[in-house]
């Protein structure tokens, strides 16, 4: 797993090191695994000018003993101190350091034309203007020389692309765009959600002997080897109800294919059983694409209700679906509510619950919920679990934007904000779908996956999704655990297919068996 901590955690495991480290030493081994990676990467690209963006804080510090290295090392080096005060704004020693060791200062407040000219001529530039310090946004001194850096100029950020908001909550479009990030002691939320991933580039971790192994992170990523750990694998003494149950209230004479997406996603995940209820056409196609699946209600361990339900339909079949869909809400099962379903969802269940949706999903469902909130409706979901929910004397609903209505873009703009709000308003479990996934349950790490290959934005990949979660959830994995695993499995599954070409979703569902088996494979085969 991929942990990143706050800037405060950070901060906390920064002064506990330097209490026992000598002074400069934490800011040496930055400088020096930054001066190593731009090294390597120097061997790479065309030309050896190297320049350093100086700040006026210590990410300007760490930047200017890198340059110092690299110029020891013999690569034509320069800083170009940013701040309006010039010499006497920037790190001192770091300074010294630099000139000492041979490499060029230009001051950006002295000779403006001067310092455009040396960015311009890098082949590789270190951003050091600001790091954890850093306030989102570039200053106007500060932009107009990050626009000078030149197209093919490979960029290193230092610690993270200056003008990214640290904490990765607000998204700032006026940041260097970095082609790396050189980080120290662990990776900062910015690096791992989306309002910073893009301009973050490839991340590298330099250990510099802060401790945070025992500090809660802020955002996490599972990796390959969390596949060992967390996938359900039957033992022995299992049978297929033991492994758990999977009923799936999908398509409709509208959207059969959902259906036969979510259920063969199951299946291909390796679910114990799998039941499934619908209306005639799709009950037809899944008997033919899944014959394992069982036709009907039944007892089942856990739902998954929505893909490509039809909430409009109005005959006599498509009614009793949508009861069963009422009633797998109204249950204290677990449940995976997508796409048709999420119009169901009235609030709190009393029961592990993950709600799946993208973007526009997420803002129909606010809308109304918030709606909702700013009227009498206490907003509890009906059935048995409105009745515990009440009876548990559960908080009311609140949201900062009551009655407000919330659009696809404003979620585009803050997603983990928003998905925060829907947590919190149902207490669900919430994966917001996107080229980076996020899952967010109160009182957890928020989760941040991306596996995946943007050829997976295509019709029916979230069906599948939907089919893989409840698959874990059935076999009772933690909703947190069960969203994240299944989005990170997915998402592996989707490259497989897509090998740099078109992807279906089909083509995914198909592919999540050899998938797991791999990455199971893996963990068996790793040393240790
Ligand atoms: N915390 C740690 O464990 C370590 C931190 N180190 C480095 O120290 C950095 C943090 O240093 P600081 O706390 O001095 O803070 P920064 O260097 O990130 O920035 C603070 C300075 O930048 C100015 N500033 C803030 N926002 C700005 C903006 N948008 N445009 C222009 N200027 C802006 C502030 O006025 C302040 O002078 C880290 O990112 C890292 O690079 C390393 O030396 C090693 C260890
Ligand atoms: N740019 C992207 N890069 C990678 N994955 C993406 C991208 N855009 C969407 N996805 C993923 O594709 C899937 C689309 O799901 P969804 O929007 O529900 O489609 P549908 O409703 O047609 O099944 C989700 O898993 C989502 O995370
Ligand atoms: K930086």
């Amino acid at each position: 797993m991929i942990r990143a901590h706050s800037v405060e955690a950070v901060r906390a495991a920064e002064a506990a090191a330097m209490a026992r480290l000598p002074e400069g030493e934490l800011m040496s081994r930055a400088a020096h695994g930054l001066a190593e990676v731009a090294a390597a990467r120097l061997a790479d690209v065309e030309g050896t000018t190297v320049v350093g963006l100086v700040g006026a804080g210590d990410n300007g510090g760490d930047t200017l003993y890198a340059v110092a290295q690299l110029a020891e090392s013999g690569f034509a080096s320069a800083a170009v101190l940013v701040p309006s005060a010039g010499r006497s704004g920037v790190h001192a020693a770091g300074l010294r350091a630099a000139e000492s060791a041979g490499a060029l200062v230009h001051v950006a407040a002295e000779d403006p034309e001067d310092a455009v000219e040396a960015v311009a001529e890098a082949a590789l530039v270190l951003d050091g203007i600001v790091g954890i310090g850093g306030r989102p946004g570039l200053r106007p001194e500060a932009a107009r020389l990050v626009d000078a850096i030149d197209d093919d100029a490979w960029v290193i950020a230092v610690d993270l692309a200056s003008g990214l908001d640290p904490a990765g909550e607000s998204g700032e479009d006026d940041a260097v765009w970095a082609d790396e990030t050189v980080t120290f002691g662990t990776p900062k939320p910015v690096h791992l959600l989306p309002a910073g991933e893009a301009a973050t580039g490839r991340l590298t971790v330099v250990d510099i002997g802060i401790e945070v192994d025992d500090v809660p992170a802020a955002v996490e990523r599972l990796t390959w080897d969390d596949v060992t750990t967390l996938w359900p694998v039957p033992g022995r003494g299992d049978d297929k109800y033991s492994r758990g149950v999977l009923g799936v209230v999908a398509g409709s004479e509208a959207y059969p294919g959902a259906a036969v997406l979510c259920t063969t996603a199951a299946a291909e995940a390796g679910v114990g059983m799998l039941r499934y209820v619908g209306t005639p056409t799709p009950v037809g196609l899944v008997h033919q694409a899944v014959p394992e699946a069982v036709v009907g209600e039944g007892r089942v361990q856990a739902w998954v209700v929505g893909p490509g339900l039809d909430t409009d339909a109005d005959d006599e079949r498509a009614r009793e679906q949508l009861d069963a869909a009422r009633a797998a809400l109204g249950s204290d099962l677990p449940v995976v509510v997508d796409a048709g379903g999420l119009a169901l969802v009235e609030g709190r269940r009393g029961a592990p619950t993950v709600l799946t949706p993208h973007a526009g999903e997420l803002a129909r469902l606010l809308t109304r919920l918030e709606g909702r909130s700013a009227g009498t409706d206490d907003g509890t979901q009906g059935g048995s679990g409105a009745t515990a929910d009440r009876d548990r004397g559960e908080r009311p609903v609140t949201g900062p934007a009551r009655g407000a209505e919330t659009t696809a873009d404003d979620v585009k703009a803050d997603p983990l904000g928003h998905a925060r709000r829907l947590a919190a308003l149902t207490g669900a479990t919430v994966l917001l779908k996107g080229a980076t996934t996020l899952v967010v349950t109160e009182g957890e790490p928020v989760r941040s996956q991306a596996d995946a290959p943007s050829w997976l934005a295509t019709a029916g990949a979230g069906d599948v999704l939907s089919g893989v979660i409840g698959a874990l959830l059935a076999s009772g994995l933690a909703p947190h655990d069960a969203a994240s695993l299944g989005a990170l499995v997915h998402g592996v599954a989707a490259d497989r297919a897509s090998g740099g070409g078109p992807l279906r979703a089909l083509a995914v569902a198909h592919g999540l068996r050899p998938t797991v088996r791999d990455l199971l494979a893996r963990g068996r085969s790793a040393p240790g």
